[in-house]
């Protein structure tokens, strides 16, 4: 006879069977479907390995009472949204009124949680008692309405008038300024190319710093973009301050020859000049203040997820590398999608299960990673979708 052992307080989805000398894992799905999930063995010792050193203590990241944000990110595939989307249903069911945002273009929220949570806007999450939204940002949205706030006229001549040189946009005519970001130095042609997608993420952020309707919410967590793109957003701040003083120094030498010009024809045209708060000037500081928010120790972690192989480690071990140089605060890192000991391994389970707990090694032996509180995700057999799913993962990892 079975003698059932109930891991989850919370949820009651997640039940521990004995039958003879082994574990046995039921989920809500397998409960469901009345019966246990086949395959997913533990034994008693492969609990308690799991046990070991994968706590990612979350009576810390759950105590304070003050605004926190929560970053998940990693390479490609790993279960960045399934942590993240777990990670908010935890806090939300903890009494911490709670944002789950992505911002990753290619969104996966709405196929983590099963129900429709596009549009660009937040959206109550369905199926969890405490208060818990969601939102998908799309750049797209967000610049229909900056463009909108801005009259809906982005074009050369509008920036020309915000910086002060209007008197010579009728020479430019038409010029839209994605044409002529396009045609300008290769800097600008990063800001042209940077500037579409993640200056939006930067301001919808920003609502969450900034605008009262949002202090209630006092954890927000982000499942971010694969690396390379998260880092990016993460350095925005810097290299936008550095575009800024290129425009800036651009704008001096423009309106010199501009000066004079007027004053070898004789024209008393008065050439504007603006005070530092200008539209971009301004545009810097709030950025600033969202870089300062994401390297606070007291109001910022990113957590680093990750799988057990030699590629995803190295990938990792560099994140973790360039978030430090970023001074974005790390703590912990997730290990995702382990196998579980078996008992009755086949030949291919055994193969990837030494690989595994080689590569667990490795992580020891990283100079970066080695220092980060090391939390162990099993895989699981079947795949996380839906708020029981996510409450099931959430009680695995965040203990
Ligand atoms: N521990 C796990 N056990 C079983 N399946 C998992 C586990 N973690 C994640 N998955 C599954 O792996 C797939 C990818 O997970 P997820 O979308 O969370 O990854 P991601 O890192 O956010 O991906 P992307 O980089 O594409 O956004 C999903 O089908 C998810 O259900």
């Amino acid at each position: 006879m079975a003698a059932s052992l109930l891991l989850n307080r919370v949820s009651r989805s997640v039940s521990l069977h004995r039958v003879g000398g082994a574990l046995v894992f039921s989920s809500l799905d397998a409960q469901i479907r009345g019966g246990r999930l086949s395959g997913t063995f533990f034994r008693e010792r492969s609990l308690a390995t799991l046990a070991e050193g994968g706590a990612s203590r979350f009576d810390e990241m759950v105590s304070a009472n003050q605004r926190k944000y929560y970053l998940l990110g990693g390479k490609g595939g790993v279960g960045k949204t399934s942590c993240a989307a777990s990670l908010a249903v935890k806090f939300a069911s903890h009494g911490h009124p709670t944002i789950v945002v992505s911002t990753d273009p290619a969104h996966s929220l709405s196929d983590s949680f099963s129900q429709d949570l596009s549009g660009g806007v937040l959206k109550p999450v369905q199926g969890v008692d405490s208060t818990l939204l969601a939102l998908e940002i799309t750049p797209e949205r967000m610049k229909e309405e900056i463009k909108s706030q801005a009259g809906g006229d982005k074009s050369v001549k509008n920036m020309m008038d915000s910086m002060g040189l209007g008197m010579f946009a009728g020479e430019l005519g038409d010029l839209n300024l994605e044409d002529m970001l396009n045609a300008a130095s290769p800097g600008i042609d990063e800001i042209a190319a940077i500037s579409k997608a993640r200056i939006e993420i930067y301001l919808q952020v920003l609502q969450f710093v900034e605008s009262p309707e949002y202090s209630r919410f006092t954890r927000i967590v982000f499942d971010t973009a694969p690396t390379g793109h998260t880092l990016r957003l993460l350095s925005l701040p810097d290299f936008y301050d550095s575009s800024i003083s290129k425009i800036t120094k651009l704008k001096k030498k423009v309106t010199a020859a501009a000066s004079a010009f007027t004053s070898v024809f004789g024209k008393k045209k008065e050439i504007q000049e603006q005070g530092p708060s200008n539209e971009l000037d301004q545009l810097k500081e709030r950025m600033e203040k969202v870089r300062n928010v994401f390297r606070d120790v007291d109001t910022t972690e990113f957590v680093i997820v990750t799988i057990p192989t030699v590629m995803a480690i190295n990938e990792s071990s560099r994140l973790h590398a360039s978030l430090r140089k970023e001074n974005v605060p790390v703590q912990r890192l997730i290990v995702n999608q382990l196998l579980p000991d078996s008992q009755s391994d086949c030949k291919f389970c055994s193969v990837r299960r030494k690989e595994q707990t080689r590569v667990l090694g490795l992580i020891q032996k990283d100079t970066e990673l080695s220092g980060l509180k090391l939390i162990q995700s099993p895989l699981l057999d079947a795949e996380i979708r839906g708020v029981p799913a996510l409450k099931f993962m959430g009680d695995l990892i965040w203990k």
